[in-house]
């Protein structure tokens, strides 16, 4: 086996290399404008927000920090929804006892949705701290919360209101058992809230334990995963953070591109991923696995093709070549290679670039080659990178506006692991 690392290899290349057909540069001026026009520079890093409900002591806030606490590496922030109840008027406060804090209204969703409309902008806001022994958000100084990768919406009635749940990218929904959390709630409210007991309880009965069933569980219809026993739960979590890092991982393109298509990643996939990329794994079995990986990405491509027999289409591989010995990328690019000759049918293909430093060359590379790229029949671009993500979405970006004229029916998919993106596109129509 050469044990040369293929990243080591491409480093060393002064530019590209490509082979393939070519089109008539004249072509060019013809082609149509993408109707998208984000500019490069502005691409804008969208927050994965995550909602998290269930009752009252369910264990909301000790889920929330077990994912923190997981998600180190991250910069994640916890917004809860205690900190956007409404300040009590002087006549409600004479009369707390009375107050409903379980009932939606009880929540100014207005500003929530306002504070996370500017922290999905890039916007830093300041969240008020809310004093559960004085009913009010003004004692404490507010809380200077800034954009962040990942945003995790906390409180028992965050997936009541449809603006709010469609904010999110994840729901969560704690579910722990009416006793337990009753008991939880007695506990913390008496030791940390310096409440009498039979205050808690009158509470517990007027208004808490019928705002679950009436407001709060009929949420739970909403949630993506529902975790029961709460932190106790460590198998739950455990798989919650990992499907957010792989999430994160491709976020901005997914954010970015709305038709972007990524394939489910199961254990059977993962477990692949781990073959293929392991020293000690034989060439046999490399080959075997890097083949079945292959093809399921190819036959998932084919399912969205906007295919037609006048309209050409590109592929566009991107091979992240960070670990692999060279024979095993070889390998690679002959199984895709022979499975992209195998469903385009006939068609003209093959056009290999390999790319060092996606920044640096990238532009260089476009301006001077995409003129070459034909119109018709199928182009299949062979991309050999190590590069980061938002490198990455800068350079999708960059052939949206360049090259692939019209953005409309490209689309792409990706192995979460792997780094593998396919991208196809119609050929500008003549
Ligand atoms: N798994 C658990 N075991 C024991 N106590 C817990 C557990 N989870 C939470 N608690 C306690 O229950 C109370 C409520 O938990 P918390 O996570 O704040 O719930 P929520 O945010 O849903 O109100 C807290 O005092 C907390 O320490
Ligand atoms: N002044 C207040 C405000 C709210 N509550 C109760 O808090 C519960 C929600 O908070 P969690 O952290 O448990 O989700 C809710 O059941 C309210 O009744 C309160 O007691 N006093």
């Amino acid at each position: 086996m050469d044990s040369k690392s293929v990243e080591d290899m491409i480093e060393g290349l002064s530019g590209f290399h490509f082979s393939g057909f070519h089109m008539d540069g004249s072509k060019l001026n013809n082609i149509e404008k993408p109707t998208t026009t984000l500019a490069i520079e502005n691409v804008h890093k969208q927050p994965f927000i995550i909602g998290v409900a269930g009752g009252a002591a369910s264990g909301k806030t000790t889920v929330c920090d077990m994912i923190i606490q997981q998600l180190h590496d991250q910069r994640v922030v916890l917004v809860n929804q205690d900190s956007f109840y409404h300040e009590l008027t002087e006549e409600e406060l004479a009369t707390v006892h009375e107050y409903n804090f379980d009932h939606p209204d009880s929540f100014d969703t207005e500003k929530l949705l306002d504070s996370m409309e500017n922290l999905r902008h890039g916007q830093a806001v300041d969240i008020p701290n809310y004093d559960f022994k004085s009913y009010k958000n003004s004692v404490f100084p507010a809380r200077r919360v800034n954009p962040s990768d990942v945003i995790i919406l906390e409180g028992i009635l965050i997936f009541h209101d449809p603006r709010v749940r469609e904010l999110m990218n994840m729901k969560i929904f704690v579910d722990t058992d009416a006793d337990v959390r009753l008991a939880r709630r007695i506990r913390r409210d008496t030791v940390e809230k310096g409440r009498d007991i039979g205050v808690v309880l009158d509470q517990y009965s007027k208004f808490v334990k019928s705002a679950f069933d009436d407001f709060i569980l009929p949420t739970k219809k909403y949630a993506d995963i529902i975790i029961p026993r709460g932190g106790d739960n460590h198998v739950a979590i455990d798989l919650i953070v990992q499907h957010i890092r792989t999430k994160l991982g491709q976020h901005d393109l997914c954010k970015i591109y709305p038709n972007l298509y990524v394939i489910q990643s199961t254990f059977q996939i993962r477990g692949m991923h781990t073959l293929i990329r392991d020293s000690q794994t034989t060439k046999h079995d490399f080959v075997f696995y890097a083949d079945r990986l292959i093809r399921l990405v190819v036959e998932h491509g084919l399912g969205h093709l906007p295919f037609t027999e006048k309209q050409g289409l590109y592929i566009l591989v991107w091979i992240s070549v960070r670990g692999y010995a060279v024979y095993q990328l070889l390998e690679v690019v002959r199984v895709w290679r022979m499975l992209c000759e195998h469903v385009a049918k006939g068609s003209r293909l093959a056009r290999f670039l390999f790319i060092g430093k996606v920044r640096t060359t990238v532009s260089s590379l476009f301006m001077k080659n995409y003129h070459k790229t034909s119109q018709k029949g199928m182009c299949c671009y062979w991309i050999l990178f190590s590069a980061r993500a938002i490198q990455l979405s800068k350079l999708f970006h960059y052939l949206q506006e360049r090259v692939y004229r019209n953005p409309t029916s490209y689309f792409s998919i990706s192995y979460p692991h792997l780094r593998v993106y396919m991208w196809c596109a119609k050929a500008s129509q003549e």
